[in-house]
């Protein structure tokens, strides 16, 4: 077993020894969608957490030198369709360079209460209205207040974990 020692006098840590770190969290994987006077547009994202339940708010990364990062930023307003188990490839084809129509043409949707775009057969669903957006770096974090809920009961969970896609299987499957 390997120890990283961090040093009191350490400076910085170096990009990617970061991504390595952050390789071992594991996250849920979501895409998050929108539709609007800008279009429709969706992406891949594993960096999603809650943040307060009062008002419901949830926020999410997106770096800006995303595609897709003009079309968030006009509409205001998104739905995180967290995947379930056996949705790896919607998440490949919304995390790679594959043209915006193509990506939706891959699934089913129906529009949540903002317009949005929602995913059939999503673990959960949380329509939202983009309340804040604060600039990191490379990254936009979207605070988003969220306005509707859709889920799936019977479907199992799916984390991205490693570099891969793990099942998370639900208490009564286990
Ligand atoms: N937050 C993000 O922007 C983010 C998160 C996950 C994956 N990705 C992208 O997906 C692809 C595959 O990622 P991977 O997990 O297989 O390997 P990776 O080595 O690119 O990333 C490992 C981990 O580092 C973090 N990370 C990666 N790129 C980042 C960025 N630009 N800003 C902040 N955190 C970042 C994520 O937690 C990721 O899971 C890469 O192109 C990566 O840039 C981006
Ligand atoms: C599993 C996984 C997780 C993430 C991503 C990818 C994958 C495969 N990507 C990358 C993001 O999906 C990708 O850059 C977009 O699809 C935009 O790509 P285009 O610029 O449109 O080709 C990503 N990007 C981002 O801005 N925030 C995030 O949290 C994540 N998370």
């Amino acid at each position: 077993m390997s120890t990283l020692s961090l040093m009191p006098d350490a400076v910085a840590v170096e990009k990617q020894a970061f991504r390595d770190a952050m390789a071992r969290l594991g996250a849920a994987v979501n895409i998050i969608t929108t539709d609007g006077p800008a279009g429709r547009a969706g992406f891949t994202a594993s960096a999603v957490c809650s943040v307060t339940d009062t008002p419901p708010t949830l926020l999410v990364c997106l770096n800006r030198s995303a595609s897709v990062w003009s079309v968030f930023d006009a509409n205001r307003q998104l739905c995180v369709n967290t995947l379930a188990a056996g949705q790896e490839a919607l998440s490949s084809l919304f995390g790679g360079k594959t043209p915006v129509a193509e990506r939706f043409q891959a699934a089913q949707w129906r529009r949540g209460v903002t317009g949005s775009p929602m995913l059939e057969g999503a673990l959960i669903s949380f329509d939202c209205r983009i309340s804040e957006i604060t600039r990191v770096g490379t990254h936009d974090v979207l605070f988003c207040e969220v306005l509707a809920l859709s889920r799936s009961d019977d479907a199992h969970g799916l984390a991205w974990f490693d570099r891969g896609y793990c099942p998370l299987l639900r208490q009564d499957a286990r």
